[in-house]
């Protein structure tokens, strides 16, 4: 546990942060555990907490040691592994949770206690059954007692929005001089706004005594979607630590997203001038590697990390992305780890993107050409969601994309015996008149079915991605498999969209085969064609000969 005095560590970073650093205070393995559906165990915590250090998280609340013999482990292994982060524990103020909590914390480098009560007139009368009085005197004893164990102790008014402003005073002045060195007043229930949080942070600033000596924190939550307006409006009046969590999992709707914390105060560094430590390019992988270990996948929509936030369907804002990207995104995508932006093709999209993606494919297409392409993919994209790219091949090569073969499945068996693996039987049919049945055992079902597949058509692949993910919800809720193949030292995908992941799986993986052949067709053409492309108005009608034979 840390040694060193809140004083000599404190003062230096607080002149710091009292200018322009927002200290992240990282409550994804507490409060955002604590949400039903998202509990983690030790080994989930570790390696999340973990991905949170080399995120550059400044304290790491790594769970409540009173909860459960599980939590303390969780906290005490966090704490023997982290180096650089402060690891935190929560204790409620009693004297047996803040021991717990102290032993927990014991083996960690840097420490924190994290103690809290309640102060509001509902929560005291209601909740507690103790009075303003009892409150103050239960908070004071519990900092004492804590900070015999720990310099670093944080307070936190419980439910402090709706606790009179004169009593949040009183209790933070006591609080300082007891010896706490962070002081937290939290939304419990997200049910302040932006204009009431600046009052309040505001207030509590010039009228807590000595409150230079402590960093003022933000603690909100989501109930009304305000969580992050909310944060960033104490950060306004002066907060100088936000406790957040990935995703912004937490108690009800959740708390404050620190992606989103984090880019807001990034993208609109002039406006708020202020910094964080955090290292941008690891808030997908940390978002997605959470998503892992809970199960529990963030929305399209999500701000920062969700499937759709750097990607464009509609036609008007990738032709405006093609031409100047700020047209239509405030942040790059690598900034948080994405590797690029999507034009996702499909009903709304128009020529410029569509044009684009065959290019990308390998299709030069004039402007005669692409008429009727795009007639085409405007009526498919209009009975399918999901516009693959071997569709857009089929279409550009004038096949049906319905039927964008060679490979087509007949018949998939699987099975899965418990504790030795899978079995697979796959049949297939080539349009070349072929049917290949294989069978092939593997890992699992996935792994099974992919290596039947191999088998039977004779084309080795090495998977470097696979994704399965539903995208709908219910009994009958479809499943969408992604993968990317290597094969040939080029990356292939392929997905596709079933009730059943193994059917969808399967059909990715053929799909990836079948571009493969089509590609190597398409070379032989090429060549055939002396190089001309397949869609230069002078070769057009041969090419398009050639490759429908
Ligand atoms: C706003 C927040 O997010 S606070 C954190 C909430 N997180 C959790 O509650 C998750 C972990 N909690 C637990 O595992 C359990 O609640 C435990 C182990 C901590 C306590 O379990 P129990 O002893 O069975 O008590 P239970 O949870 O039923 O009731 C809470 C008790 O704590 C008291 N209490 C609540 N908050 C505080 C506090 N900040 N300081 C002191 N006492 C408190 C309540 O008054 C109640 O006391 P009582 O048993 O004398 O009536
Ligand atoms: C323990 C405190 C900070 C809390 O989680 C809350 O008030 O929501």
């Amino acid at each position: 546990m840390t040694t060193e005095t809140a004083a000599s560590n404190d003062q230096g970073e607080r002149a710091e942060s009292a200018e322009d650093r927002v200290r992240i205070f990282d409550t994804t393995l507490r409060d955002g555990e604590q949400a039903p559906g998202f509990s983690m165990d030790r080994r989930a915590k570790l390696c999340m907490a973990q991905a949170l250090e080399a995120l550059g998280v400044d304290i790491l609340e790594a769970g409540f040691p009173q909860a459960s013999p599980d939590d303390f482990a969780a906290v005490d292994e966090i704490a023997r592994t982290l180096r650089n982060t402060t690891v935190c524990a929560l204790a409620r103020c009693q004297s047996g949770d803040i021991d717990t909590a102290a032993r927990a914390l014991e083996r960690a480098r840097h420490s924190r206690i994290h103690l809290f009560l309640s102060t509001s007139p509902l929560h005291r009368e209601h909740k507690l059954g103790m009075s303003k009085q009892q409150v103050l005197d239960t908070a004071i004893a519990s900092i004492e007692h804590a900070r015999k164990y720990c310099a670093d102790v944080e307070f936190s008014a419980e439910d402090a929005l709706r606790t009179e402003p004169e009593f949040l005073v009183e209790i933070f002045s006591a609080a300082i001089a007891a010896g706490a060195s962070t002081l937290n007043a939290p939304d419990t229930v997200g049910y302040t706004t932006p204009a009431e949080m600046v009052e309040l942070f505001t207030y509590l600033r010039r009228n807590v005594r000595d409150a230079h000596k402590a960093v003022f924190s933000s603690h909100c939550h989501d109930d009304l979607g305000m969580a992050v307006a909310n944060s960033l409006a104490a950060v306004s009046a002066g907060a100088r630590q936000v406790e957040c969590t990935i995703n912004g999992i937490g108690e009800r709707a959740g708390n404050a997203a620190l992606e989103e914390i984090v880019m807001a105060l990034k993208v609109r560094a002039p406006h708020f001038g202020l910094h964080t430590r955090i290292d941008t390019r690891k808030l997908f992988p940390t978002s997605r590697l959470l998503t892992q270990l809970t199960g529990q996948a963030v929305p399209r929509n999500k701000a920062v990390v969700g499937d759709n936030a750097f990607a464009h369907e509609s036609g008007i804002h990738q032709h405006g992305m093609l031409k100047h990207r700020s047209t239509y995104e405030i942040m790059r995508p690598q900034d948080v780890g994405i590797a690029e932006t999507t034009l996702v093709l499909g009903k709304h999209s128009g020529r410029h993107a569509l044009r684009q993606r065959l290019e990308t494919l390998g299709h030069t297409v004039d402007d005669d050409a692409m008429e009727g392409i795009f007639k085409r993919f405007k009526a498919l994209a209009d009975r399918k969601r999901d516009i693959r790219d071997e569709d857009l091949e089929a279409l550009a090569l004038g096949q049906d994309p319905d039927a964008a073969g060679p490979w087509h499945i007949t018949q998939l068996t699987t099975s899965s015996h418990l504790g030795s693996g899978a079995s697979a039987t796959v049949k297939l049919s080539h349009e070349d008149g072929r049917e290949v049945g294989e069978a092939a055992i593997g890992d699992g079902p996935v792994d099974a079915v992919l290596r039947a597949i191999e088998r039977a058509t004779g084309t080795e692949m090495t998977l470097t991605r696979f994704n399965v993910r539903a995208i709908s919800e219910g009994g009958d809720a479809q499943g969408q498999a992604q993968m990317t193949a290597r094969h040939a030292q080029r990356d292939w995908n392929g997905s596709s969209v079933s009730t059943d992941i193994i059917e969808a799986t399967a059909h990715a993986a053929l799909a990836i085969v079948n571009r493969i052949e089509r590609q190597a067709e398409r070379s032989t053409t090429d060549e055939y064609s002396q190089g001309r492309p397949l869609f230069d108005s002078r070769a057009r009608g041969h090419a398009q000969q050639e490759t429908s034979a």
